[in-house]
């Protein structure tokens, strides 16, 4: 588990190790500056070694430090110090008035002087190797302009390698918007925790490679008040269920899936394909009897329970279905139509186990206010309170709470946390970057996945997945973080074999049952 923490957040977390531990400033300011000196010394002498069976080796990389006057500058300063005292020739430009830098920094600016380095006022009509991107950490507070717009393109238009100090210039630390303008960079070297706008687009696009640097600041900083958001990352394998070597197909859990309209086959096969890659001892799926042919060709270990009109024998049916299951996803190409409606009331009215409700489901809550109303009130009674997981874009978030779809993307966070407290529910908000809210108020974001699984079908996978874990045994929220994690992951290698244009919804259940081999062994 890692926390993704907003400027905020990190402010008050360096205050603490400073004042409340006493860790001096400048101790972590140079840790900081040596984490980025030692990546581009590490990164020259590789370049070195792939160019000397080339002949004599080319001299040192001409490096520029560009610093603002804020600590972020004062890291720059230290960087291009240590650099030269490992032999970079190194040049430094200060952007901004003297007499607006931070003790740190002007305490750097003095250790230069001593050592007799001359720090430019003006950006130099030369050519870099290297730029150091110091000029605005996360204490940017408003748009990049003037001068500091200048050295941005200046910085933008060299064929330099630029490395950011903990995060590009110009991007907002919470949002990852572009304040004005941003600097380009090829690496970003951040200190202590991945700051939002990191992770978050545009500013992910704009960091490059993001490297997390140690320098002595740790979770216990927060003093015991944690950042709101965490995500996983590699070193988190322990999510899986477990699975236990004497259990049968029960044990593992018996998913009821509603999915499929006539002309959808498609969904509720995926779906259903999915449910089952993701460990579920078995699956029914409830979908109109013209899908039974091609449900039974494409996945014949899926059960069926199939309807044309609603009927009294119907609604039996789905009883008797209902009854079976341990866990109930509904929604996938599901359709708003009449029997479509009166499917969901039953489920909604008349069953109690794990519910999942995905796609054209949330768009029948949407339109049908009083069944929306009937399950927060639900939701919020314990007795009639079940575990719960609803599975929105933003679209279908907008049509849901009433909002437009980028109203949805600019509050994601809140409203992630706002819904997934009034319906008692592990609530995923998807998109580039999915959020999965708590009722208590935890807020998981996801970084696993890429563009590519911005295809038809793709939810419907998740939704399988949701299913398939839920029914064997997860809670909701468990089941909703691991899920957009697994999901992801099989994303990341379909397009590591496809690229991102190529990847199908298909292929990410083809590659989910290769994730889990992956995921095991690196347990063991
Ligand atoms: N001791 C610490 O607190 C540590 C801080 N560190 C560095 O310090 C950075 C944060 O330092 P600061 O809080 O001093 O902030 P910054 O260095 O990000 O700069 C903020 C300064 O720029 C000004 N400013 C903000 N937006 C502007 C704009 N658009 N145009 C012109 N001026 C603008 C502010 O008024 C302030 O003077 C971190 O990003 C990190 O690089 C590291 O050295 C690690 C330790
Ligand atoms: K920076």
């Amino acid at each position: 588990m890692e926390y993704l923490v907003t400027s905020a957040e990190m402010k008050r977390c360096d205050g603490n190790t400073i004042e409340h531990f006493g860790m001096p400033s400048m101790v972590l300011m140079e840790r900081a500056a040596l984490a980025c000196a030692e990546e581009l010394i590490a990164r020259d002498k590789k370049l070195k070694e792939a160019m000397r069976p080339f002949g004599p080796v080319p001299p040192a990389n001409r490096t520029l430090v560009a610093a603002g006057t804020g600590n972020n500058g004062g890291d720059g300063l230290a960087i291009g110090r240590l650099l030269s005292q490992a032999g970079f020739p190194v040049d430094f430009v200060l952007l901004g008035k003297e007499e607006k830098c931070s003790a740190e920094t002007a305490a750097q600016l003095k250790i230069l002087e001593n050592y007799g380095y001359r720090v430019m006022r003006k950006l130099p009509e030369r050519e870099y190797d290297i730029i150091i991107d110091s000029i605005f950490g996360i204490g940017l507070t408003r748009p990049v302009e003037g001068s500091f717009a200048e050295a941005v393109e200046y910085i933008n238009a060299q064929d330099a390698y630029v490395l950011s100090v903990d995060i590009p210039s110009g991007i907002h630390g919470d949002t990852g918007e572009v304040m004005g303008c941003a600097v380009q960079a090829d690496v970003t070297v951040t200190f202590g925790f991945r700051k939002l706008g990191l992770v978050l687009y545009p500013g992910a696009r704009y960091a490059g490679k993001v490297l997390c640097a140690d320098i002595g600041i740790t979770q216990e900083g927060f003093l015991g008040e944690y950042p709101r958001i965490f995500t996983w990352n590699k070193e988190d394998r322990g999510f899986l269920p477990v699975r236990l070597q004497e259990g049968n197909k029960g044990t593992f859990g018996k998913v009821l899936l509603i999915a499929g309209s006539r002309g959808m086959a498609g969904a509720c096969e995926l779906s259903a394909a999915a449910v089952l890659k993701s460990g579920a001892g078995m699956v029914r799926a409830v979908t109109p009897e013209s899908n039974r042919v091609i449900m039974q060709t494409a996945l014949p270990e899926a059960m069926l329970t199939t309807y044309e009109k609603w009927t009294p024998q119907a609604e039996e049916k789905l009883r008797e279905a209902c009854a079976w299951a341990n866990v109930i996803a509904v929604g996938p190409g599901f359709g708003k139509s009449p029997e479509a409606l009166r499917i969901l009331e039953a489920v909604l009215k008349q069953t109690m186990q794990p519910l999942i409700i995905d796609a054209d489901a949330l768009n029948l809550l949407s339109e049908h206010r009083e069944l929306l109303d009937e399950l927060i009130q639900r939701q919020q009674e314990p007795e009639t309170r079940r575990e719960l997981i609803l599975t929105p874009h933003p679209g279908e978030f907008g049509r849901l709470a009433g909002k437009k779809t980028d109203e949805i993307q600019k509050e994601a966070a809140a409203l992630t946390l706002e819904w997934a407290a009034r319906l008692q529910a592990a609530f995923i908000c998807k998109g580039a970057r999915t959020l999965v809210g708590s009722p208590e108020g935890r807020l998981y974001m996801n970084l696993t996945g890429n563009s590519g699984m911005a295809t038809a079908g793709s939810g419907d996978v998740l939704t399988g997945i949701l299913a398939g874990l839920s029914a064997q045994g997860m809670h909701a929220f468990d089941a909703a973080c691991a899920g957009v994690y697994l999901h992801g992951m099989a994303g990341d290698r379909a397009a590591h074999k496809k690229s991102e244009y190529g990847v199908t919804a298909g292929d990410l259940t083809l590659e989910l049952e290769a994730l889990f081999p992956e995921l095991l062994k690196k347990l063991q």
